[in-house]
């Protein structure tokens, strides 16, 4: 790892992010085996299970003992609520024992542990710390404990996900892959059809992911295994995003669950661009890797309405993507704002990650063409309180107070008609609008 700024916390982050790694390996194992009660249903209907509380409270502690509790603001997905239910107590029992196990597991990754367990209220208080919201102003850790639960409890791909926002911007991204081969191809190995259990006896590892904004470069590293003699530092390799801007060679990737992105305008897109491949449905912020390692060109996101994408399931992976070499937007080619709270708000439609910025004009350019037929326009219009603005047809006007209003505008074979009705939303209140367009 080099010297420079956040050295020190992007050195902690990476061990810490391999001791959850190693955490949630034991976890999934014990899961696909045992089929024991270490999953439970979110009020939302999403899973979260024993690893999910128990890295948040590892890294917890773990980032508060390195760099002190009273200086550090840390956003995380989950809460002790299900955990302090009183028929939880043979849950909270088990994360008791995984966190514990984890941290005492701290100097084989170069790191100091607690001197003796923690309680199981010093564990929940862990967890319950990580309460930030984090937003515009200082230093945020963002931490997605195990990204990709559904795959994590199906013995497929997930992830870790550990990010440092400053001032509202992704500044250090550190992704844990358990079960993304370090090998070259480790994505289209280990798919659906290819169960995980064959990866574990195989004895092949995962890899962590790192890198630092404005590096211009990503690393990756490989699993440490609890048999290996081994000691820091961890050997890395640079890792760029791929070459291929041909839509015909492209792969792309997306969730695998239709409820959280559409599927078909996924589809449609894909065809407009002319992109070939089948496909790769993958779960967690692995996509991100796969489109960092080169191995994947394309990521395409479009949550159904009313949901709000939040930053932890983003942070980390997008800034990989982009210190590899790559694009990353909302569906209208505007940055992610990470700087608004735990969610991403003014999103744009979606989110399009891709290899290079040829493929990425050309899928946001297919959006917008796709866009208006779409089920998902009229669903999502009702939602859309912000703006949309393809970026090569962004007109602004400059009022005399110096306040910004800025129109939609089509792409280019939408017809002049709808020019006209497209002029859907401004940043400002309609009230400061005071030129009207004609053609
Ligand atoms: N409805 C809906 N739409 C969009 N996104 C949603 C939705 N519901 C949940 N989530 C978040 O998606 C995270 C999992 O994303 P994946 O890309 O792994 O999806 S998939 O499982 O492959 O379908 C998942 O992250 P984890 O909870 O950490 O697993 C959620 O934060
Ligand atoms: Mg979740
Ligand atoms: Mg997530
Ligand atoms: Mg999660």
């Amino acid at each position: 790892m080099e010297d420079g700024k956040y050295s020190k916390e992007l050195n902690v982050a990476v061990r810490v992010v391999h001791m959850a790694c190693s955490l949630c390996e034991k976890v999934q194992k014990q899961l696909l085996s045992t089929n024991s009660d270490q999953v439970k249903s979110k009020d939302d209907d999403s899973l979260v299970t024993v690893a999910d509380w128990s890295v948040q409270a590892t890294v917890s502690w773990m980032l508060k003992k390195a760099f002190g509790s009273q200086n550090i603001s840390i956003v995380a997905e989950e809460d002790i609520q299900t955990l302090c239910k009183s028929e939880s107590q043979s849950l909270l029992a088990m994360v008791v024992s995984a966190v514990n196990i984890s941290l005492a597991e701290a100097p084989r990754f170069g790191l100091h542990g607690p001197e003796k367990p923690l309680s199981a209220s010093e564990i929940l208080e862990a967890i319950s710390q990580c309460n930030s919201r984090g937003g515009p102003l200082g230093q945020h850790w963002v931490l997605d404990p195990v990204d990709g639960t559904l795959g994590f409890v199906r013995g497929d791909q997930y992830a870790v996900a550990l990010a440092m926002i400053e001032n509202g911007e992704v500044v250090m991204g550190v992704l844990g892959c358990p079960n993304y081969s370090v090998k070259d191809d480790g994505l289209n190995k280990y798919t659906q059809e290819n169960p995980v259990m064959s990866k574990i006896s195989s004895g092949e590892v995962g890899c962590v992911m790192y890198t630092r904004k404005g590096s211009g470069k990503a690393w990756m590293q490989p699993l440490i295994h609890r048999d290996e003699t081994f000691e820091w530092p961890n050997s890395a390799k640079l890792v760029q995003v791929s070459s291929v801007d041909d839509p015909t060679l492209a792969t792309f990737c997306e969730p695998v669950e239709k409820t959280n992105s559409n599927h078909s305008f996924a589809a449609g897109v894909a065809s407009t661009v002319g992109l070939r491949n089948k496909p790769l449905r993958v779960y967690s912020m692995v996509k991100y890797a796969a489109i960092a390692r080169g191995e994947a060109e394309i990521y395409m996101r479009f949550a159904r309405a009313g949901y709000k994408e939040k930053i932890w399931d983003h942070a980390a992976g997008v800034l990989l993507v982009q210190e590899a070499g790559g694009v990353v937007t909302d569906a209208g080619g505007r940055p992610l704002d990470f700087s608004r709270g735990i969610y991403l708000e003014g999103l744009d439609r979606g989110i399009i990650a891709c290899s290079g910025i040829k493929l990425h004009d050309k899928i946001i350019g297919a959006v917008y063409a796709s866009w208006e037929s779409s089920n998902l326009a009229s669903s999502q219009k009702a939602n859309n309180s912000h703006l949309r603005i393809h970026p090569s047809f962004t007109h602004t006007l400059k009022k005399k107070e110096k306040k910004v209003c800025a129109f939609q505008i089509p792409v280019t074979k939408l017809s002049t008609r709808s020019f006209r009705f497209s002029i859907i939303s401004m940043i400002e209140k309609p009230t400061n609008l005071k030129t009207v367009i004609t053609l």
